[in-house]
């Protein structure tokens, strides 16, 4: 397991190391004693899963608040995603700041989204499939969202938008001024 460090302090691509044989190949994903590694100490929680099924498909930007805020690690397990990270930490020296990895099947990468940070993804081919393994219980009463185009950080996305739930897309903008979360 390899932590690749990001320009967003804290935040990681997670690059697993499979064992491959002539059967296939076996990877450990999540593993408590080398997240040591990079200070990571808080159990998981949850372990959610989601299928989107059209190319270009977008969902986000969503966060928790406290006392709900929460790590998560994102592993895309079927397909490629553009997923997508914004530092939304109160005092950063990156707030605003986004970056944006292929997470496919094939490369196996995982985001590790610190608290703070709003997530979001693109799919880049139909019927992908995402796995999630976080540090809070979900809870609605403190999710937090804004507009996937919202032009305070400006995503890149690399695809035509296909399809987005009616939910993301009456999200608000962030506030000019908007000065973080934390
Ligand atoms: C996020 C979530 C949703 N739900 C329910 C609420 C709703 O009825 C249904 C679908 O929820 P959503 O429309 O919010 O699903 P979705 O838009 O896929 O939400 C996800 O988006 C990506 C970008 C993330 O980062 C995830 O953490 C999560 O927020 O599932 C849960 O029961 N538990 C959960 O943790």
């Amino acid at each position: 397991m390899i932590f690749i460090e990001l320009g967003l302090a804290g935040a990681y691509i997670i690059q697993p190391e499979p064992h491959g044989d002539k059967r296939g190949k076996f990877a450990r994903l999540v593993c408590m004693d080398e997240l040591k590694k990079i200070g990571h100490s808080k159990e998981i929680t949850q372990v959610n899963y989601s299928l989107t099924r059209k190319k270009g498909t977008v969902r986000g930007m969503h966060f928790q608040y406290a006392p709900a805020k929460e790590i998560k690690m994102v592993k895309c397990s079927r397909g490629a995603v553009f997923d997508v990270i914004v530092d939304l930490r109160k005092d950063s020296p990156t707030l605003l700041q986004w970056h944006g990895t292929v997470l496919s099947a094939q490369n196996m990468k995982m985001m590790y989204v610190p608290e703070g940070f709003a997530h979001g993804f693109q799919t880049l081919e139909d019927d992908c499939e995402l796995l999630y393994f976080h540090t809070e219980y979900y809870s609605p009463e403190h999710e937090g969202a804004f507009r996937y185009d919202d032009p305070l950080m400006g995503i890149d996305w690399p695809e035509e938008i296909t399809e987005i739930s009616q939910r993301d897309n009456l999200h608000p903008l962030l506030q000019e001024g908007f000065r973080g979360i934390l």
